[in-house]
């Protein structure tokens, strides 16, 4: 019996590609990809859902039509909205695991709280080491940090995704070197590629805690 991911997204999905091609292989063996959700329309990853064999169903869930819809609290609504669109898929598509794979959005308890209560863990993508960098940007603000002589090295994680951003228990950390004289553009690339095999670990290594139940 495969496990089923939902896949959070934000936008050019490379990571959500990493894990579409290593579905139902050795490195991520018995799952499939069943939902993938961007809260950015023109998020290309769901164009690589789009064009995954066979087609992955997308949804799209915008943040903006909250702010008026729902003045006294928006991410809230959001955020629960959210919550019952996961719980609500059929079956065949309902969750053993979701993967933030470039979610660009904090979560609220509003969606952790329905989502524990369903006893799916949820895990994320961050390009830094526990406890450095929480936040949007990582990548830029490690090389900012690096050439101002504050860091030698930063690094690319899975964690569990818990209230506090970005302080959920590691479950992959794989550390990259910094190196004078290197672009960010050059570090991203570098750091993009490394997430690539990280996020594939990490959701297998999630997949493997559910099933023990030790996660
Ligand atoms: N409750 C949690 N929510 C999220 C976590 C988490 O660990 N706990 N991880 C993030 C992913 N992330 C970094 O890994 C991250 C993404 C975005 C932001 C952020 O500041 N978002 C802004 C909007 C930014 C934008 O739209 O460009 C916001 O939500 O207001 C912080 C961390 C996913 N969520
Ligand atoms: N805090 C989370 C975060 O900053 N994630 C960043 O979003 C990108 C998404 O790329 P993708 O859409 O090509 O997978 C990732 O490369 C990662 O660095």
């Amino acid at each position: 019996m495969s496990s089923r991911i939902v896949v959070l997204i934000s936008g050019s999905g490379s990571n959500l590609q990493a894990l579409i091609d290593a579905a139902s292989t050795p490195l991520l063996p018995a799952a499939q990809i069943v939902h993938v959700i961007s809260n950015r329309k023109a998020a290309y990853g769901l164009t690589r859902a789009a064009n995954a064999t066979p087609p992955i169903p997308t949804s799209y869930h915008g943040y903006p039509p909250y702010k008026t819809s729902h003045p006294a609290d928006p991410r809230g609504a959001y955020d629960e909205d959210l919550a019952k669109l996961i719980l609500n898929l059929p079956e065949d598509q309902y969750p053993d695991l979701i993967v933030c794979a470039g979610w660009m959005h904090i979560l609220t308890p509003k969606f952790l709280e329905p989502i524990a209560t369903a006893g799916i863990p949820i895990i994320n993508l961050h390009p830094a080491l526990p406890g450095a960098f929480d936040g949007a940007g990582a990548i830029e603000r490690s090389w900012e940090a690096f050439n101002r002589g504050e860091i030698a090295e930063t690094g690319v994680m899975i964690h569990y995704v818990i209230q506090e951003v970005d302080r959920g228990e590691p479950i992959v950390v794989k550390k990259v070197e910094l190196r004078a004289g290197e672009s960010v553009e050059e570090l991203t690339t570098r750091i993009h590629d490394i997430e690539h095999v990280a996020i594939v670990e990490g959701t297998k290594l999630a997949l493997e805690k559910k099933k023990t139940g030790s996660s």
